[in-house]
């Protein structure tokens, strides 16, 4: 392994559960401070690659370090620099939420724990509204979550691991949790963070995408979407069409009905074009260019992957 300031660096890193690979041949790094979004459907080995990155779980082949130390080797030495934040935390409901991050800062053995617990307020807005009195069970969803990246961050860890922390939290609640998340990091703070949600990809720094335990992308958001060749147009109906049958064309990426049009994802405009005359011919009205996001692209990847052309 190279001599860098990467905060992880891992190569070949591989995990086989009995006959089964999870993770195959993993090789990536983390620098300080960046934010970056892991992504990929359920069970492409996202949670295995995270925690294997850090030392919770021993690879079956393939190494590397995190925060200098080997992960296989020296996972006691790496646990204390890392901040852990799981789908289904555990807060003291009863207690507010000044006593459970003082819980916290004691736990793990923050010098001055009253200082730290006021700058945590002061820094996740708590004291608004005086909710640092409040107790936590009462919170919202939404400020449940920022509660527990605040016990995360406690001990000043220098990388974050947070496995879809914003699951079932509304868009308003999700966006403060990522302006305040942005805010830790660019204080210098790595963070691996795991989730579905495409607006929160595009605010990391880097984003990797996972299937079947391969890592498919590993790069700057606006790199994957410049990068991106696939076309995308919606047009509007103007007759009555079945979609489906319409649809079943290895033209077709991904189809989506729009009230009274459709919005059809390609790899070229020729595919568009050809599939447009000769698909829905003249029921075919007005059509507009549209962005292809970062879901299309991750759509046609998981096609590719699958060895099929298109859903339908
Ligand atoms: N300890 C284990 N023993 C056996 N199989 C496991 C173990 N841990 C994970 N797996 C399997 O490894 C695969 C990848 O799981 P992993 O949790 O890493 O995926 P994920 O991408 O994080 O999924 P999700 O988005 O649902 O959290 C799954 O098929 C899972 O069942």
């Amino acid at each position: 392994m190279s001599a860098s300031n990467a905060i992880i660096e891992v190569k070949d890193l591989t995990k086989t559960f009995g006959e089964k690979t999870v993770v195959d041949q993993l090789t990536m790094d983390i620098q300080p401070g960046q934010l970056y979004a892991f992504l990929g459907p359920n069970g492409s080995g996202k949670t295995t690659a995270i925690r294997m990155m850090c030392g919770l779980i021993p690879p079956t082949s393939g190494g590397g370090v995190c925060a200098g130390f080997d992960i296989a080797t020296q996972a006691d030495q790496i646990k204390p620099l890392l901040g852990y934040m799981t789908q289904h935390f555990s807060l003291y409901p009863d207690l507010t939420v000044r006593e459970n991050l003082e819980f916290v800062c004691r736990l793990y053995g923050v010098s001055d724990v009253k200082g730290r617990v006021n700058d945590l307020i002061e820094q996740f807005a708590f004291h608004d509204l005086g909710r640092d009195k409040q107790q936590v069970g009462t919170l919202s969803g939404g400020w449940k979550q920022r509660m527990a990246l605040a016990c995360a961050v406690s001990h000043r860890p220098k990388l974050l691991l947070l496995d879809e922390p914003t699951a079932g939290v509304d868009p308003k609640a999700r966006e403060a949790f990522w302006d305040i998340l942005q805010e830790v990091t660019a204080s210098g703070v790595s963070a691996l963070v795991s989730t579905h949600y495409m607006d929160e990809a595009m605010r990391s720094n880097r984003l990797a995408y996972m299937l079947y335990g391969r890592l498919l992308v590993d790069d700057k958001p606006e790199n994957v979407l410049r990068n991106c060749a696939l076309v995308s147009v919606q047009v509007d109906l103007l007759k009555a069409v079945d979609l489906v049958a319409v649809g079943r064309d290895p033209r077709v990426v991904r189809m989506a009905r729009l009230g009274n049009s459709v919005r059809v994802v390609a790899r070229s405009q020729d595919d568009v074009d050809g599939w447009i005359k000769d698909r829905l011919g003249d029921a075919a009205g007005h059509t507009t260019e549209i962005d292809v996001g970062l879901e299309d692209i991750f759509f046609h990847l998981t096609l590719q992957q699958q060895g099929t052309n298109t859903s339908f």
